[in-house]
This record gives C-alpha cells, structure tokens and sequence, in this order.
C-alpha cells in the first residue's frame, strides 16, 4: 500500500539519520521533521482508501493520542509535526490550536494504522514509557525517530513487552511524547549557565563603552550555551516561526513594506518563541548582563531587557545604516548582540560595522561567542553582506519611560553664540543628524545592498534624501556644520 510505503521509507530515512549521528539535533530534528511530513502526506492517502480498507482509524485511540499530542504542541517538534500535516491538509491560519488538535489526530491515526497492519501488534505493544525516556537528552526528535523506528520495529531498545492492546500502547507512546516534550527542554537548560557572563562585563569593558561607543568581548558566554541558541534559531526557521525582517514605511498615509534580503527575526517576547527556544527564553530572563551593565554604569538607569533572535540565510542579506533606538520616543539604550557563526571566514562577510562618528568606522566579525555591546540610540551602524548563514541573538536593554531625562531642544540653543556648539554637540540628535549628513552616499548605497530593488525601496532613498536635505538646511541655519566635529571632539558616549 502506497501509504505504508512511504511511511516505511519516512522511519527508515529517519532512523538511518539518527543512527548516523546520534548526537546531533539537527539530524534529529530534521529526521522527526521527515517522520511527521510523510505521516501527513502518508495519512492523506490512507484517509481516502479508508473506506475501502476499512479499520484504518480507531477513534477513541486516535482522539486520546490527539489530546496528548496537542498538548505538546508548543514544543517545536510537535509544531513540527503539526505545520507538515497542516500544510498537507491545506488549513488555514485563523484556526490554528482547533486545526493543530485535527492535523495532529489525522497524522497519528495514520502512524496508528500503518502499525496495525505491519507489526501484528506486538512491537508496538512493547513500546512503553521506558522508550521515551532513555534517551531524553538527545532531544525529542530523536526520540520522537525511536518511537516511530518502534513502531516499524527497526531498532531494538530497552524495555521489555508490556501488556495491553496495541492502540493503550500508542496511547502510551502519546502521554511519552507529551511527557518527553515537557522534559527535555529542561534537561538542556540544567546545564545552561550565564555565569561566564558576569565575569565578561568588567570595568575596563565598561569604560570603553564610556570612551568609545562599544565593546568587543569574546568568549562571552559559554561555548555549549551559544550552541544551544543556534539550534533553537535553526530549528525556529525550519519550523518557519521567523518572520522576514521588514520596514514600515508610511507615505502619504499609504503602508508599504520594504523587506530585507533572507532576514528572518523573532521577538523573544512572543510566547510560541518561548516555547519553542527554551534556552533563549532563559537568556532573555536572565539578568546578568543588565546587571553587571548597571553595576558599573549606574546613570545608565537600564531596567528592563527583551532579546530578539536573527537568523540571516546568507545570500547577500545585509541592513542598512541605522541606529537602534531615538532617545525621544523609545526607551532602548544599550544594545547587546551575540554571535553564534561557529567556523566563520572572512569569505562569509555579514560583517557589522559602526560608525562611532566623528571616529573612522569599525568593522568587527561575527565570530561565535562574540558580543559586542554598543549605544543604541547613538551608535550608527550596519551589517555587511552575508554569504554564508548567520546566527545572533540581540538583547535590548530599555530604561523605565517614566525616568527618561528631558530631551534639550534645539530651539534653546537658537540664536546661541558660536562658543555654544560644545552644547549643541553633546546633544544626542544633533550628533545624529550631523552623522547622517556625514554619511548620506553610503547610507543611499547600503539601503540598496540590504533591499532588492523595488517602488518601496525607491521610496525609501527618496525620503532619506528629503531628510538629509531639510537637516543641512537647519543644521546650517544653527551655525553647525559637520567639518565643527574633528576627532579632538569631546564625546562621553553613555
Ligand atoms: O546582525 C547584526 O549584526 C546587527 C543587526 C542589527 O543591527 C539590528 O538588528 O538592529
Ligand atoms: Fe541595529
């Protein structure tokens, strides 16, 4: 029968991969991935030779099975599984949890089927709760794989005949992997430490944020740590839960999106996130690197932190010239970001740049384990593009909106003696603007690098131009001129 054909061939692929490298999460993951789209494709054509075969779905079995598993549905192997017959089944999204539960019970009805005319029964009746357990920290795809293989009776495992029916024992194997996807994620974050990080931020990395804008610390964290983020963003974009990183722009009261080349991010603040990147919820929890931060730079006043996740596929996605935050209207002040690129070369380029204006621009690479902090609303900088997939995490910490210090205007300054400039300079809109002029051609030219060519992005250069052109005028108008900053220029950065 087709579907048991594909099926077999779904477990056996599966279990050669797992069997291959038994360490490995992404040959896990990505083997339960196959697992669960041939159990959808599989159960479509079961579903319709059903009537003729009968006996294909046992009801109660299969509801017991589906309550379980959708229970697990956060876990990102269950969405796994649940996106492959979801798709299969051609669902849409307004429905999702009902859609889940139904994609899930159809997926396994057919997992229960296929067992029921290959195995006789009796392997999957042996398929009891030691299966799951015994290789809990491998992750739930590998065991996901083993309870599949079970089934098929490829693999010999621990845990003798248990006695039963077969469809109690697939039940079971459900409230198993319900159990394992509630476990695992545990397992790994025991032995997730930040520790390593409170001994990075030190003073001597705190006064060169002071002096210079930013800070370069390598060795961060802990290696295993940073592994355990890249996982989680590779299984998070496989899973397709990233979003293509895009800009609003508003013309004419008219919404367009301008959409970056093979960007895709997640706000770590999004619960399905949470779920399913455990460990980089620990992080975005944790608060080490605010409080190390604020331990040594205290009038910072930082109180609150959110980390977004990036994962660039590496066919030339880059980001323009940008700043962060804008001190009159978003409460990020620091950013912090962490790269994961485990064997990166100068080949690969996804390098970021800075541009600590009236300083030379800054070029740092990517490298694993690197985090590199910087000014958010004062720090101008992009990223180069990127020829080979990039990972990093990025961790905005916001002051309270309540705290924030007035914001000079320039309005002040206006009719202001020349000696005054100092003041105006030490205005952080004023460096901004003055930066932007600066910098205007390759600012146009990284916009073009970072967004295929389209009206949105012509928009875009155009508005940017329109900006730059009104902020000579004033800037000029204010006696200020960007020659005024020199490299002798007084710059307390935080
Ligand atoms: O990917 C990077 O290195 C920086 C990305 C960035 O500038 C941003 O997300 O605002
Ligand atoms: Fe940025």
């Amino acid at each position: 029968m087709q579907a048991q054909d594909s099926i077999t061939r779904a477990i056996s692929h599966s279990v050669a991969q797992v069997k291959q490298n038994e360490s490995a999460d992404v040959a896990a993951s990505s083997a339960a991935a196959e697992v669960a789209k041939a159990v959808a494709a599989a159960y479509l054509q079961a579903a319709g030779n059903a009537s003729t075969q009968g006996s294909v779905v046992n009801p109660i079995d299969s509801t017991a099975i589906a309550a379980a598993i959708s229970q697990a549905a956060a876990n990102s192997i269950s969405e796994a599984f649940g996106k492959a017959a979801y798709d299969q089944l051609g669902l849409t999204v307004s429905t999702r949890a009902e859609d889940f539960q139904r994609a899930f019970s159809l997926a396994f009805a057919s997992v229960q089927a296929f067992s029921s005319t290959n195995t006789g029964g009796t392997e999957a009746a042996g398929s009891n709760g030691a299966i799951v357990s015994d290789k809990l920290t491998k992750g739930i795809g590998a065991s996901l794989a083993k309870v599949l293989a079970q089934i098929s009776g490829e693999l010999e495992l621990d845990g003798g005949p248990a006695g039963g029916t077969r469809g109690s024992s697939l039940a079971v194997i459900a409230r198993n992997i319900h159990s394992n996807c509630a476990t695992a994620p545990q397992v790994a974050l025991e032995s997730l430490s930040f520790e390593k990080l409170a001994s990075s931020i030190t003073p001597t990395s705190a006064q060169a944020l002071v002096d210079k804008g930013y800070v370069v610390i390598d060795s961060a964290l802990d290696n295993d740590a940073c592994a355990i983020f890249r996982e989680e963003i590779r299984s998070l974009h496989r899973s397709q839960n990233l979003t293509l990183n895009s800009t609003h722009l508003v013309r004419a009261g008219e919404r367009t999106l301008l959409q970056k080349q093979g960007i895709y991010e997640a706000e770590v603040a999004d619960q399905a996130i949470q779920r399913a990147a455990p460990a980089i919820r620990a992080f975005q929890e944790d608060r080490t690197l605010l409080t190390m931060l604020s331990l040594f730079l205290p009038e910072m006043r930082l109180h609150s932190q959110l980390t977004k996740l990036q994962y660039n596929a590496g066919d030339g996605g880059c980001f323009p010239m940008h700043f962060d935050s804008d001190d009159s209207v978003d409460a990020r002040r620091v950013t912090a970001i962490l790269y994961l690129n485990f064997d990166w070369r100068p080949s690969h380029g996804g390098e970021l740049q800075l541009f600590p204006w009236p300083y030379p621009p800054v070029t740092i690479q990517p490298l694993y384990n690197r985090m590199v902090i910087f000014h958010a609303t004062r720090m101008l900088h992009r990223v180069l593009p990127s020829f080979a997939e990039r990972f990093c995490l990025t961790v905005w910490m916001s002051v309270l909106k309540p705290d924030l210090p007035p914001v000079p205007s320039l309005l002040i300054n206006k009719g202001a003696p020349k000696g005054s400039h100092k003041d105006l300079l030490a205005q952080p809109q004023v460096m901004r603007a003055l930066a932007k002029v600066h910098y205007k051609d390759t600012w146009v030219q990284s916009i073009k690098d970072s967004h295929p060519e389209s009206q949105a992005r012509d928009a875009m250069i155009a508005q940017f131009w329109k900006d730059t052109h009104v902020l000579e005028k004033n800037l000029t108008a204010l006696g200020l001129d960007t020659r005024d900053v020199t490299q002798n220029s007084f710059i307390k950065w935080f």
